[in-house]
């Protein structure tokens, strides 16, 4: 995960000090791409031990077109219980976008299934593509996309996929959202007779949050370790038939882990 490492070092180095919406003030730097060959093993950084099994409930509940906590909640997993209603809503976030985007006339565009269809059957498409930024949604949702749209790509038998994250929490959102996205190709590979291939990550704003910035200094003096292997122990019958138990991580090896303050 040396280019993980590198962003970090990049916005200690040049970032500028921003104050940002959430009063906490961030260190930040515009436009940055990491690329991650999924061959080469599973980009989990381990310059601190990361929870994988939160990041793989965070992307079941996304798939499932869920915006409510509680499912996570029922799973222990808490990530986004700061920015829920108290029925536990989030309002139409990814979930709603991904599987159920509203036409002005009341259609649901399910964008999920699309893509599936369209990698199957027209590999060579260009407009492989989704988006959760839906400018007409924006005011009910408890939080704007963050990782607002990915595109994927077929060849040499290999599914590729780029994100574009319009909002980076180096510390702490980063090592999740890579985690999350190399796990949705794994995953749309198997369901569409693919090999993973090559995970690019371009960001926006990319900052590191002015309580992180020792966590940062600390995780670059430590050697980051041989990446670890991801394993689909099933194959379901389509894209929503996944359960937490369906995945596992072999040869993980992280330094210990690092606290640090959601800033919300
Ligand atoms: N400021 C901010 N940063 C984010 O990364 C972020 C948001 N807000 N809001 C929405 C989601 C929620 N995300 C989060 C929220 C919390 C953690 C977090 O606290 N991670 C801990 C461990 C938590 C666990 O595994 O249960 C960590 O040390 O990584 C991670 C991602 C990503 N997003
Ligand atoms: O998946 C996620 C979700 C959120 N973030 C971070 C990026 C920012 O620090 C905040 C969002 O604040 P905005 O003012 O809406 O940009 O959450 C992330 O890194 N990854």
């Amino acid at each position: 995960m040396k280019a993980y490492l590198e962003l970090m070092n990049r916005i200690l180095d040049e970032g500028v000090e921003q104050r940002d919406r959430t009063g906490v003030g961030t260190m930040s730097v515009f436009g940055h791409q990491m690329r991650f060959d999924l061959s080469q093993g599973f980009p989990l950084v381990t310059t601190k031990k990361l929870h994988l099994r939160s990041i793989i409930v965070e992307l079941l509940w996304f798939l499932r077109g869920d915006t409510n906590v509680k499912w996570l909640q029922e799973r222990k997993v808490s990530i986004w219980d700061e920015w829920a209603a108290s029925d536990g809503e989030l309002g139409p976030v990814y979930g709603k976008q991904w599987r159920r985007w509203e036409t002005p006339d009341g259609i649901a565009i399910d964008q999920i299934a699309a893509l599936v269809k369209e990698i199957r059957e027209k590999p060579a498409s260009r407009r492989q593509i989704v988006s959760a930024w839906n400018p007409a949604d924006l005011p009910q949702m408890a939080l704007a996309p963050c990782h607002c749209l990915f595109q994927t790509r077929v060849a040499n038998g290999r599914l590729d996929l780029q994100l574009y994250q319009r909002s980076a929490d180096v510390f702490l959102g980063v090592p999740f959202n890579i985690a999350s996205y190399a796990l949705l190709v794994h995953i749309l590979a198997q369901q569409c007779d693919l090999e993973p291939g090559t995970f690019v990550w371009t960001g926006g704003d990319c900052h590191l949050y002015s309580n992180h910035l020792e966590q940062a200094r600390l995780q670059l003096t430590r050697d980051p370790k041989p990446l670890p292997t991801l394993r689909i122990l099933r194959k379901a019958d389509s894209i929503d038939g996944y359960e937490p138990e369906d995945f596992a991580i072999e040869g993980y090896e992280a330094h210990p882990h690092i606290k640090g303050a959601v800033a919300v």
